[in-house]
């Protein structure tokens, strides 16, 4: 694993003053950073009208790494109160950052929220929670966050993850590791471009997990779109018995290539790691949780880029198990 890699956009301090005073009027209209359709208009019109700089700092991602780190957000730490303990917990703690967040996603395309996932909030607070160390969700802390392509079960998830730093006191690693970087002989390529193995919701997806309206469909884990080697992968709930021993062994090429390509990004208050969710999959290292206030503290947002041409067409048929992707700005 390396790190420090990660190419790094420096957001003009003027424009950060601009965009936190931004969201302060529109919370201050809303009352919350929890969905409504008042909030997310006045974030549509205000993202409209952000200067050229902003705009440009947000451009598509631009490198093979598949990934950037917009530094220059302001946080002020004293005014943010303490880490909630799991997200139930954090309500609207840290509003003024969330709205700031939707800014930036609606800049980079359209933010989506998922009915089933924290109160269909379009921003949502990723914090260690108490009873929760272990599981392979954004809750956990003591176990290694596996790399994974974010919702990977569903076709309608985002094409770019947006993960803001509140707190990172122990300069925890969220790790990334781009499908472009690996080496794997066209043989692999080909076997995991077959769609073989099917991937099921996550422990975040309560609902989808009882779905019982038809057997999980089996995707392909690569996918070579016009624009190159795309991936869907998450192997903590990928069911591989379903596949051949030859397509285990290069699904487990697949692995360990991605764990020898992947970089350390320790994120700290005010940068905002902007991943491409079909190029890139993340994870997280494993750390002790202190419940005291002063936690690690993210928050995440979730995009899709209409028009994007990454991903098989087949994707339209399968049926997400129930899941709907609810998208922030329409028309
Ligand atoms: O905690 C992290 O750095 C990443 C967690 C994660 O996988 C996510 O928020 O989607
Ligand atoms: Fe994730």
């Amino acid at each position: 694993m390396t790190t420090g890699a990660a190419p790094v956009r420096q957001l003009d301090p003027a424009d950060a003053t601009e965009l936190r005073r931004t969201a302060e009027k529109i919370l201050a209209a809303a009352g919350t950073s929890a969905a409504s359709p008042h909030l997310l208009a006045r974030v549509a019109k205000s993202a409209a009208e952000l200067p050229g700089t902003v705009r440009h700092q947000l451009r598509p991602v631009d490198t093979d790494d598949g990934l950037f780190v917009l530094r220059g957000l302001h946080v002020d730490d004293s005014a943010l109160g303490p880490t909630p303990a799991g997200w139930a917990a954090a309500g609207d703690g840290g509003a003024v950052h969330d709205v700031v967040l939707l800014l930036l996603a609606t800049v980079m395309g359209n933010p989506i929220a998922w009915e089933g996932q924290q109160d269909g909030r379009f921003v949502h607070n990723i914090v260690p929670a108490p009873g929760r160390e272990t599981e392979q969700t954004g809750a956990g802390s003591s176990v290694l966050l596996s790399p994974h392509t974010e919702d990977a079960f569903h076709p309608g998830r985002a094409h770019l993850l947006m993960l803001s730093c509140m707190r990172n006191p122990d300069r925890i690693a969220t790790t990334a590791s781009g499908i472009r970087r690996v080496r794997l002989d066209e043989a692999d390529i080909e076997l995991l471009s077959r769609p073989v193995l099917p991937i099921l919701p996550d422990d975040a997806y309560t609902e989808a997990r009882n779905f019982d309206g038809g057997p999980p469909p089996p995707v392909p884990t690569l996918f070579r779109s016009d624009d190159g080697l795309t991936l869907r992968f998450d192997p903590a709930y990928t069911v591989l018995d379903a596949a051949s021993p030859a397509h285990r062994a290069a699904y487990e090429r697949l692995e360990h290539e991605l764990a020898r390509v992947s970089c350390a990004v320790r994120l700290a208050p005010g940068e905002v790691l902007v991943v491409d969710n079909d190029l890139v999959v993340h994870g997280r290292v494993p750390f002790r949780a202190r419940y005291d206030g002063t936690d690690r503290w993210l928050k995440r947002a979730s995009v899709r880029v209409p028009a994007r041409r990454t991903r098989p067409l087949s994707e339209a048929s399968e049926h997400g198990y129930g899941q709907a992707a609810v998208e922030a700005h329409t028309g």
